[in-house]
């Protein structure tokens, strides 16, 4: 992309959409690439915007690169109200993860969204082409435990093709399992760097803190990147180490004598507090603390000058080869020099770590593939839609294709970037922060008051018509003497079952999406408080639905997700799609909980935006996914 492209103010962009987005030069007499092979490490530097693949690239040399950087403002897209510049991409690609480290998941794991929700490869690939050509200059994969995405090597193979855009690291945060039978291929594709998590130098404690074996195949992963770096490899290597006290506090000079002889860093990092990590303050060892016990063994200790990028504050014990960092999240923010952009696995951008709001790029992606995941043979159909709109085959107001899926993704990158805040809740107040997923509603809802155990009073609801075997109509919400009961389930085994239910609020302004994103309403956080609303309605449903079982639910969960509207005239309004998720192990389903979750939820984004917006409607509320029991998994189309 060129200046004038990064240049661009944002509110000039709304006005003049998408083509100037696409340079002719990227476009004009260029040779289609018909595989995804054609992405490959070793192709040609032919990279484009989001098509990646068939424009010529700017040289790659380091003189001219520099150069550019002095001369080119930074996107506008990419600079947020305090002038803050995000050049790094974090990506997750993958939920999944081999291990179960105890201050991260819990034991069971945690509920995977379905494959389909998940990025594509070539969705990646698109996506972190479009911020690189506004400035990118870093992407990091992470997850889950990226290494366990199976197409994870041909995934940074592709995105090696960025290089010549301005693409300068490509980095991996890794438990390091399974990374060094991957970790050839992956340097062979442009890998740079690796932060590589380890808690502990003793196997056993290895076993308690993953609950998981290993600890030797991360070491042959260490051995192998300090191996190729000895050959001159040139991978950056870091180790992170969560400190939990009373855990693993006692290796944190070990791991300080880990530099003594090897070219690592080695980052401590103060426990942070997760949805369910039983985080508590007591646990929580600061980096003053660590600071004073690593002085008093190593009284020269120096302070080594970070960038001012870093999220680690460095320190360097003299004569050490390798270094040491301290990753402060939870006593010194570091906040205000914040360069990170990160895309969820399900295509989400969150301008925070900690922040609550994210908007879908993966929709926005899909529907200029009519809706549906792009593939690598989609990707090329698109491309090859591109090719034709810009020789005049395809009109420039067909919705299909990449150009009006690259100008929606930078006008709605441009506006989340705008609304991302100073810093997150402020440190100290991470502990009590109540904008976490709140997953695992466990036994309070399950152990129910007696009271609540009796059978309802009202009988309003249309109850079902079921047919007995005499083929009259049968009403199974009252007894042969027309009396309303509840229908017996005394005979069901329970299982596990899980109902999810989504609706919608529109807005009739354009005004309200950005002020919930920023959290400027009067009245409060609203998706912190539709959420909570959501979870205690689920519990409360028997005593709203007549007739309804009371059922010992396990989980419930309620997404919100602002989703900007589809063009300029808001002919498809802003929104927040609302997704509530609700299982038990019970005898009867709880797509009643997932519906009332899903409404109290909208009602309560409705009562919370009213006085701004008074033309609101809820919308399509439904059962999008219902599973267990006897029928099975049934999913809406
Ligand atoms: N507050 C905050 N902490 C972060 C952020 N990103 C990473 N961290 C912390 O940094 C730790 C290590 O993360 P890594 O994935 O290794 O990434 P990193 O430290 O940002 O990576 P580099 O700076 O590129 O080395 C995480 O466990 C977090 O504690 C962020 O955006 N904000
Ligand atoms: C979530 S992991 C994902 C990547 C990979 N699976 C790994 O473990 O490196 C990214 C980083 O977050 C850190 N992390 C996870 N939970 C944390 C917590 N509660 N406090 C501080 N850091 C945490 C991990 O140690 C790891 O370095
Ligand atoms: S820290 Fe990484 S390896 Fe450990 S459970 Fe979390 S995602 Fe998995
Ligand atoms: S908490 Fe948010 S603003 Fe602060 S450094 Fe992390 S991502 Fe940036």
């Amino acid at each position: 992309m060129g200046a004038s492209q990064r240049t661009r103010p944002f509110r000039t962009f709304r006005h003049g959409i998408s083509s100037s987005l696409l340079p002719s030069r990227h476009w004009d007499a260029a040779p289609r690439q018909t595989s995804s092979r054609a992405v490959s490490s070793s192709a040609a530097p032919v990279t484009s915007n989001i098509d990646g693949s068939i424009a010529p690239a700017p040289e790659p040399t380091p003189i001219r690169s520099s150069r550019l950087k002095e001369t080119k403002p930074f996107s506008d897209f990419l600079t947020d109200t305090l002038h803050r510049q995000h050049d790094y991409l974090r990506i997750s690609v993958t939920e999944r993860c081999n291990l179960r480290c105890v201050y991260c998941m819990p034991e069971e794991g945690v509920p995977l969204s379905p494959n389909e929700h998940l990025l594509t490869t070539p969705e990646i690939f698109m996506l972190s082409s479009v911020f690189v050509h506004q400035g990118v200059t870093k992407i990091r994969l992470t997850g889950g435990e990226p290494t366990v995405r199976r197409d994870i090597v041909p995934l940074m193979q592709q995105l090696g093709t960025l290089r010549p855009h301005g693409l300068k690291e490509i980095c991996l945060t890794t438990n390091g399992i399974s990374l060094h039978r991957k970790l050839d291929s992956m340097v062979e594709a442009g890998l740079t760097g690796v932060n590589l998590s380890l808690d502990t130098l003793d196997p056993f404690q290895f076993q308690i803190m993953t609950r998981r074996k290993g600890f030797a195949a991360v070491q042959k992963s260490i051995d192998r990147i300090l191996e190729m770096n000895r050959l001159g490899a040139g991978i950056r290597l870091k180790i992170n180490c969560v400190v939990m006290r009373g855990v693993n506090d006692r290796e944190i000079l070990p791991f300080v004598e880990m530099t003594r002889e090897k070219d690592v860093e080695v980052r401590f990092i103060e426990y942070m507090p997760f949805d369910g990590n039983k985080w508590s303050k007591k646990k929580m060892y600061s980096y003053g603390e660590m600071l004073d016990l690593i002085r008093e063994h190593y009284p020269g200790l120096d302070k080594v000058r970070d960038h001012k990028n870093d999220t680690s504050k460095t320190w360097q014990v003299p004569g050490h080869v390798g270094r040491l960092g301290f990753i402060t999240s939870m006593t010194h923010n570091f906040c205000g020099t914040c360069n990170r952009l990160r895309i969820t696995s399900d295509g989400n951008l969150k301008v925070c770590l900690f922040g609550n709001a994210e908007v879908s790029l993966r929709d926005i992606l899909r529907r200029a593939n009519g809706g549906s995941p792009i593939d690598e043979q989609a990707y090329e159909a698109m491309k090859q839609i591109e090719m034709d709109r810009r020789q005049g085959l395809v009109p420039h107001e067909q919705a299909l294709g990449i150009a009006p899926a690259e100008a929606e993704l930078l006008h709605v990158i441009g506006m989340a970037v705008k609304r991302k805040k100073a810093k997150h809740a402020g440190m100290g107040e991470l502990e009590h922060m109540k904008n976490r997923p709140m997953i695992l509603i466990g036994g309070t809802c399950s152990a129910r008051h007696p009271q609540q155990q009796q059978q309802h009073r009202f009988f309003a609801a249309a109850p079902r018509v079921r047919k007995d075997d005499d083929e009259k109509p049968r009403l199974t919400h009252v007894n042969p003497s027309g009396a309303a009961h509840m229908v017996s389930i005394s005979s069901k085994q329970p299982t596990s079952r899980t109902a999810v239910a989504a609706c919608a609020v529109h807005f009739s302004k354009p005004t309200v999406l950005p002020l919930i994103g920023a959290n400027s309403l009067t009245k409060g956080d609203v998706l912190s408080v539709a959420r909570i609303a959501g979870i205690m309605a689920a519990k409360r449903t028997p005593d709203l639905i007549p007739l309804c079982h009371p059922i010992p639910i396990s989980h419930v969960s309620v997404d919100l997700e602002l989703r900007p509207g589809e063009d300029e005239d808001q002919e498809k309004k802003d929104r927040v799609e609302i997704r509530a998720t609700v299982s038990c192990d019970g005898k009867t389903g709880v797509e009643m909980e997932a519906l009332t979750a899903a409404s109290t939820a909208a009602l309560t984004v409705y009562d919370m935006c009213k006085a701004v917006d008074k033309g609101m409607r809820v919308e399509g509320l439904r059962v999008v996914l219902k599973e267990g029991g006897k029928s099975g998994r049934w999913e809406m189309e």
